[in-house]
């Protein structure tokens, strides 16, 4: 089974990519970027804003295919600045259980489609 994810509560793709696809037991979100589920881009807000954005976007994605961000096994963090890896981390442990949060890759790229700061992406289980 492949099916593929939409919501309204997420912003739609801004490229040829699925805001999410599930499977039998896993979900996998696209990279979200600082989009609104209207298509404000966040580009020119702090890191913090730009995180939360991204984080409630994979939320709304994996709530499209009834799981949590609890559920999350994996995530990977992608920064145009490694210098924001503090204040991402900050926001980004807001998401999760303390005690127990998902595997992560944080990384830093030269550029990020639109400009922006931050892109993050998670696998689920179901
Ligand atoms: C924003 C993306 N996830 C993309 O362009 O693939």
């Amino acid at each position: 089974m492949r099916e593929i994810l939409h919501t309204e509560d997420a912003p739609a793709a801004v490229g040829a990519y699925s805001q999410g696809v599930e499977t039998d037991s896993l979900v996998f979100t696209a990279g979200q970027i600082p989009l609104t589920p209207e298509g404000d881009l966040l580009d020119g807000a702090s890191i913090d804003i730009q995180t939360e954005q991204a984080l409630e976007n994979v939320e709304a994605v994996l709530a499209d295919a009834g799981v949590e961000m609890s559920d999350i096994l994996k995530v990977s963090v992608y920064l145009d600045d490694i210098d924001d890896f503090d204040q991402m981390n900050e926001i980004y442990e807001t998401f999760f259980d303390e005690e127990a949060p998902p595997a992560r890759s944080a990384i830093a790229v030269d550029e990020l489609p639109k400009g922006v700061g931050v892109e993050i992406e998670a696998i689920a289980t179901k």
